[in-house]
């Protein structure tokens, strides 16, 4: 192991990654809150600078991820469609197997221009989160409980304020509702049976409604569907933890689009539609075990070098003064304020690995399995 790879393993890095992480995201969240009496004044205005202002914090982990940790996602995907990413609204219909999917979509987003704009529809758990949670507020994220009834009067009207969104955006959707676990298969596939569904390998049975209700009510706004699979060679289990100890890891993702327009109108058929497609997207992930790759020629988005620079920003910005702080503390001698400063360190540490482990899918919810629903 190289110097280089030790040291991205040691805790320091860790903390000052952490600490850089949260002190910005807490100074975003504020200048977020700030642009609220601009809304009734300029709304669009209000959402452009709240887009940039995700950008600088959703950034870190892309650059996280690519330059840290050195991956790069391999896309596959049709060279004519290629020319229409970032130019469009999409609804995006991704895999929800690994746990740092949604870093992997990210780096998608950064590479065609709309990861400041972009969403997803996810458990109002999340919406808590600190930092991000606060941050999705104010990017008009889509949260919902699960629970269609409960649900459906907010999840319409998400949707509808999306209409005149200034900015592109993809709307991530990930069909499943959880994470992929072994229990959570059998389940679906016993729900898969008693619909005389055909059963699915790599997938869970897909919910249909909530793609139904994006479709109808982003008729119009959205152009496509962008039919999105991910996987890892080498059978890799990526985690966000093995990210931040610098791990490079090599996914690799098949994008297809499809035109909204050939998607059905009438609820029963969507569902059909929807559930034809996963059956797609599991012959592909079938494929992928045996052969290593995904249909189509491979692509390669230019990396945009903004991330980067905005990581660095931020690091050198928040390193000064707690560098300053450092030095003062061992100068003044004060064994309570050394304490202190090391608490809140500690603090901030505890507080990252805490939000990390919500990523990690032995923690997934008991949704989707049979004797408690949430
Ligand atoms: C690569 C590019 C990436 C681009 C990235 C872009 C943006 C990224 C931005 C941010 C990233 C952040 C990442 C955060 C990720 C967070 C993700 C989540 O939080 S996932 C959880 C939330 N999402 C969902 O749940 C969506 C899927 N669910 C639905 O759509 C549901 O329909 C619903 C809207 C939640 C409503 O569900 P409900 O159950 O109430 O109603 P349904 O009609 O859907 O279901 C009832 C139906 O289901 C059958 N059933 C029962 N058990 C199961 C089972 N185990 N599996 C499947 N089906 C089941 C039941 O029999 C009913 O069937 P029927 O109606 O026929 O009787
Ligand atoms: C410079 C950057 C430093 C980064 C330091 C670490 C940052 C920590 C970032 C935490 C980011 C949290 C994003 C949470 C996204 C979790 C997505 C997810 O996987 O949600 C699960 C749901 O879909 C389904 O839930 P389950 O029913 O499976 O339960």
């Amino acid at each position: 192991m190289g110097l280089v790879q030790w040291l991205k393993g040691q805790l320091l890095c860790h903390l000052v990654i952490c600490y850089g992480f949260f002190v910005s995201g807490l100074l975003i969240n504020l200048l977020q809150i700030c642009t609220l009496p601009l809304w009734p004044i300029n709304k669009q205005l209000a959402r452009r600078i709240n887009c940039k202002l995700g950008y600088s914090l959703t950034s870190q982990s892309v650059a996280l991820l690519e330059w840290w940790s050195g991956t790069e996602v391999t896309l596959y995907t049709d060279p004519e469609n290629y020319r229409l990413y970032g130019k469009e609204n999409a609804i995006v219909v991704l895999n929800h197997n690994f746990e740092i999917d949604f870093l992997c979509g990210w780096t998608f987003c950064d590479r065609f221009g709309v990861l400041g704009a972009s969403k997803c529809l996810a458990k109002k758990e999340l919406s808590y989160l600190p930092v991000i949670g606060w941050m999705w507020y104010f990017l008009e994220m889509v949260f919902i409980k699960r629970k269609w009834e409960e649900d459906k009067r907010n999840f319409v009207q998400s949707l509808q304020n999306l209409r005149d969104y200034p900015e592109n955006f993809w709307f991530l959707l990930h069909c499943e509702g959880t994470r992929f676990t072994e229990e959570k298969h059998r389940v679906s596939m016993e729900v898969a049976e008693k619909k005389s569904l055909p059963k699915l390998k790599h997938h869970l049975l897909p919910r249909t409604k909530g793609f139904w209700v994006a479709v109808q009510n982003l008729r119009g706004t959205v152009a496509a569907v962008y039919c999105c699979t991910l996987n890892f060679r080498n059978n890799e289990t990526p985690t966000l933890l093995g990210v931040l100890n610098g791990e490079k890891y090599h996914p690799d993702l098949y994008v297809r689009r499809i035109p909204l327009e050939s998607i059905p109108e009438d609820e029963a058929e969507c569902s059909a539609w929807l559930h034809k497609l996963y059956q797609e997207k599991d012959k592909f992930q079938e494929d992928y075990s045996q052969t290593g790759c995904f249909p189509g020629p491979k692509v390669t988005p230019p990396c945009r070098p903004w991330a980067l620079i905005n990581w660095l920003g931020w690091t050198c910005l928040l390193l000064y003064p707690l560098c300053l702080l450092l030095v003062q503390l061992v100068n003044s001698g004060s064994i309570l304020s050394i304490l202190a400063t090391v608490a809140f360190c500690s603090a901030v540490s505890v507080g990252v690995r805490w939000m990390i482990g919500q990523t990690e899918i032995k923690r997934s919810s008991s949704y989707g399995v049979p004797l408690n629903n949430k």
